[in-house]
């Protein structure tokens, strides 16, 4: 009980006060002083032109566009990108009153590539009329920045100030120390302070900017406050009883490389023995390359130089260390892969039972996107008996609709994904476990909910933190993984993509499941269907690749392949294919 309450006041409670405080943001810390002139204005954006051209020019006249995930492309692309979105985050702080973060990654995609996102005040994606901004401020010419710069100002109603707070964190790839000197470059020409996070994973700099915008009430923003909280709640939950039932305290990890293998080594220190994992791909080897969760979700193999025994549960990050899936080798030696569906499902059923046992009044919702695999949705419908909505591929979408449940449980099928708690369900939660009156079965079940709150890194898909709340489940139920594989069987499925001249002459519409351009296309897509049992698939212009995306599945992988080949060939036929035309899946 008393150890319960002190992790309690240390962790729980500031976190019923988020959502509270996410409202008053933290006005304290950044005081927007006005520069005091327009001559001083229009100095301060000379010198930053200037710089920009000298220093960070835009060498060619490639459109780049603020896609699903920021923008995203080769890294010697991106200099000019960098520098821009430094000045625009400042922006955007100056605007807000509030911290705003900004990541450099180009996550699971091949370590070449490079990126960069903004992260909102609330920990969440930037808000899409800022991408647009965004895209204009990126693609302008080096003589017009200056201008550029005084319309965003002006349109957007905001003062040229000093004190605008931009944290700056970046992934382990190596262009990324000279991009993040870019964006430190972009931010300081404007007068905006930086805190420079250094290598750290996407979701850690979510959860200092949502520290750091709540006044600290969701935490400390840096590492020790976050492996602090994690680990903790982590620990109480887990008690003295490391296993339990079929389940065992230990895991393979694949950090593909990357920020995720390099922080789970910290973090194992804050555990101590409560989870022993032993982690591979732990960044001797080139980042993603045969190994991270999109490698091991799309090409449905484990990654390389990891061993896979039969039973053995294995887990893969990639390469920022936001997505998480995870996967064994049954007893006939086959590869299964536990997906972003998967981790789904297991949590939202364990979350509805202690709802349930707590006796609180809470509705818990899950969101998916149309890459869930069929199998799944009907498992959610059928037997876990939780409303399921879907959404179009994006975290801000998942994580919008979900907050719009008492207790939202989003992921994408590719293992990116979390769970937010409504700070009126925080408040209910915290109630019942020290509501004395109540049965003492409730009062348990409602502690274990509050301080599996403190697990969950609510602002944004957390691979690390995925993995301690996917533990504490399977650790709570005594499964092994093949236990909690068998809640339901994944529908064979594929994934193609498609080069086209231009990839968004692909339109869709209901969630990207149904595609309204070129106008034959879904007609076509639906006699192919037809023609195969449990068959589905769509199509989509990617986001962050430029390419169309296919999706198939089908009651077998054989049918899967084929479906998906048959679309794919469709595409390149109707959407001007470029290159050879798509080969049948091997
Ligand atoms: C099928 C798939 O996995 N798509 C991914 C991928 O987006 P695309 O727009 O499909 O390229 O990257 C996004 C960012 O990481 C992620 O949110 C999304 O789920
Ligand atoms: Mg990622």
């Amino acid at each position: 009980m008393q150890s319960f309450f002190a992790v309690c006041s240390r962790f729980g409670i500031p976190s019923l006060f988020l959502t509270h405080l996410f409202t008053s943001l933290n006005s304290r810390s950044i005081i927007n002083r006005a520069v005091n002139s327009g001559a001083e204005m229009a100095d301060i954006f000379k010198k930053s032109q200037q710089l920009g051209t000298e220093k960070y020019p835009r060498k060619s006249e490639k459109w780049i566009q603020y896609g699903t995930s920021g923008f995203r492309t080769k890294a010697e692309e991106l200099a000019h990108v960098l520098y821009r979105m430094g000045i625009l985050a400042a922006f955007r702080s100056m605007q807000k009153n509030a911290v705003i973060g900004v990541m450099i990654t180009a996550s699971h995609n091949d370590e070449p590539d490079n990126g960069v996102k903004l992260v909102d005040p609330h920990g969440e994606m930037l808000e899409a009329s800022w991408e647009v901004i965004a895209t204009e401020l990126a693609n302008v010419k080096n003589e017009d920045l200056e201008s550029t710069m005084s319309n965003i100002l002006e349109n957007n109603k905001i003062v040229l100030g000093t004190n605008a707070m931009v944290y700056v964190g970046r992934d382990t790839r190596p262009s990324s120390p000279f991009l993040a000197q870019a964006v430190i470059d972009g931010i300081k020409s404007v007068q905006g302070c930086v805190t420079d996070f250094g290598v750290v994973s996407t979701p850690q700099l979510h959860y200092f900017v949502t520290c750091q915008n709540t006044e600290k009430a969701y935490g400390e923003p840096d590492e020790e406050g976050y492996f602090s909280k994690l680990s903790s709640a982590f620990k109480a939950l887990r008690g003295s009883n490391y296993d339990n039932g079929s389940y065992q305290h230990s895991l393979s990890l694949d950090g593909a490389n990357g920020v995720g293998a390099l922080k789970m080594k910290t973090f194992q220190e804050y555990l101590g023995n409560c989870i022993k994992v032993s982690i591979y791909n732990s960044g001797d080897g080139k980042l993603n390359y045969q190994c991270g969760a999109d490698h091991v979700k799309v090409l449905q193999k484990p990654p390389q130089n990891m061993p896979l025994e039969v039973g053995t549960r294995a887990a893969s990050l990639d390469g920022d260390a936001d997505r998480l899936v995870y996967f064994y080798r049954d007893t006939q030696g086959n590869f299964k892969l536990l997906d972003g569906d998967k981790i789904a499902t297991l949590v939202a059923g364990y979350i509805k039972k202690l709802i349930k046992e707590s006796g609180v009044n809470l509705n818990v919702g899950l969101v998916q996107t149309a890459y869930a695999n069929g199998s799944s949705t009907e498992y959610i419908n059928n037997t876990l008996g939780v409303e399921v909505a879907c959404v179009p591929t994006g975290v801000k979408f998942l994580h919008h609709r979900a907050l719009e449940f008492d207790v939202g449980v989003y992921f994408e099928a590719n293992g990116h994904g979390t769970v937010v708690f409504s700070s009126a369900a925080t408040e209910k939660i915290k109630n019942a476990a020290t509501d004395e009156s109540l049965p003492a079965e409730c009062i348990t079940a409602a502690k274990q909910l509050f301080l599996l709150m403190d697990v969950i890194n609510q602002t944004v898909g957390d691979a690390i933190s995925d993995l301690l709340l996917v533990e504490t489940v399977l650790h709570a139920f005594g499964w092994s993984v093949a236990e909690w594989d068998a809640a339901y069987t994944d529908l064979p499925n594929r994934q193609m993509k498609v080069s086209v001249a231009d990839r968004n002459v692909i339109q869709t519409t209901d969630a990207e499941r149904r595609c309204t351009d070129p106008p034959t296309l879904q007609t076509e897509i639906d006699s192919i269907v037809a023609k195969f049992s449990k068959g589905r698939s769509f199509v989509r212009p990617s986001g962050t690749e430029d390419v169309v995306r296919v999706y198939a599945e089908a009651d077998s992988q054989a049918n899967a392949d084929k479906l998906a080949h048959e679309v794919a060939l469709k595409v390149y036929e109707l959407a001007n294919g470029v290159g050879n035309a798509p080969l049948l899946p091997k």
